[in-house]
């Protein structure tokens, strides 16, 4: 028997309306019943055009309403946006993946009432092939970004550390550290180096690079593995949504998860 999943979209940004609209069009398995948004008016225009219509409600009423949250919103929301939903052993999928580091509560919370919490590869690439080769052993996993400087600036990091990027000429490596490090200090920009991080060998021994480049017009994202059972190298270039610090991939692949979520054929793992 067919049955639909009901689905809530925490935030009308850049990932989120085009999800709102995916849905609108027909996901197969799936059913768009609620979204939040900052400001209710503009949610509402914006989603005009949807065939049909659905409650724009605060994130607190979000729960009642859906079978699974799609965490669209700024990183600080996430507690509030995902708890209801794994309290109810119901599903959260998030995008701003930074906020789960040290918020491990979260995990526990998903654990103890059935609840889960799935993170799509998002902007990124390849994080197939880093689970299986972390059923292996991996050596060691670096990552190499590369952003223009509209997708960078404002990052807390850049203010703490007296960085300008603003007119830089050539590229400038901004960051050296570890994937906890830059969730902390790049908030809305790096949540792709996290994703990896807890597809593979964790956020502390995951390698990033950051570099602001005033020549690209694409976020860049290198990620390099060396493992017991293949090593291997991607690269993805992402053309910049609305958001220029969002990748238009990132969109297509909430819509691709929730998709599959649904599907009776499911490739990759
Ligand atoms: N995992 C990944 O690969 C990626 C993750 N992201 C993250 O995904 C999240 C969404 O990204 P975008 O859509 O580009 O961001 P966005 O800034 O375009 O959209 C966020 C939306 O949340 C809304 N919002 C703010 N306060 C709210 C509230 N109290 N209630 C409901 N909505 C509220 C804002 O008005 C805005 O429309 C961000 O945290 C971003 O860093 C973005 C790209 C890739
Ligand atoms: O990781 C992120 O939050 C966003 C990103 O780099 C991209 O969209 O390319």
């Amino acid at each position: 028997m067919e049955t639909s999943l009901r689905i809530a979209i925490a935030g009308l940004g850049a990932v989120g309306l085009k999800l709102a609209q995916a849905l609108d069009a027909g996901i197969p398995g799936c059913t768009l019943a609620a979204v939040s948004a900052r400001d209710t008016a503009a949610a509402a225009q914006r989603l005009a055009g949807l065939r049909r219509p659905v409650p724009v409600v605060g994130i607190d009423a979000l729960e009642p309403l859906a079978d699974v949250v799609m965490e669209c919103a700024p990183a600080a929301l996430l507690p509030q946006i995902v708890e209801p939903f794994l309290r109810a052993g119901k599903a959260a999928v998030v995008l701003s993946a930074g906020a789960l580091l040290g918020r491990e509560h979260l995990v526990e919370l998903a654990r103890a009432h059935g609840g889960r919490i799935i993170v799509p590869t998002g902007a990124l690439l390849g994080l197939d092939a880093v689970l299986a080769a972390a059923e292996g052993e991996i050596r060691s996993v670096r990552m190499v970004t590369r952003k223009p400087v509209r997708g960078l600036v404002g990052a807390p990091y850049l203010a703490e550390n007296n960085i300008a990027i603003e007119d830089i000429r050539e590229p400038l490596r901004i960051f050296q550290g570890t994937a906890r490090q830059a969730a902390a200090g790049f908030p809305a920009n790096l949540n792709v180096a996290v994703a990896l991080s807890l597809a593979g060998i964790g956020p502390d021994r995951t390698q990033l690079e950051i570099w602001a480049d005033p020549a690209l017009e694409r976020n860049t994202h290198r990620i390099e593995v060396d493992a017991d059972s293949a090593s291997f190298s991607m690269t993805i270039e992402n053309i910049p949504s609305e958001n220029p610090k969002t990748g238009r991939i990132t969109a297509l692949s909430v819509i691709a998860c929730l998709r599959k979520m649904g599907a009776p054929l499911r490739v990759g793992t």
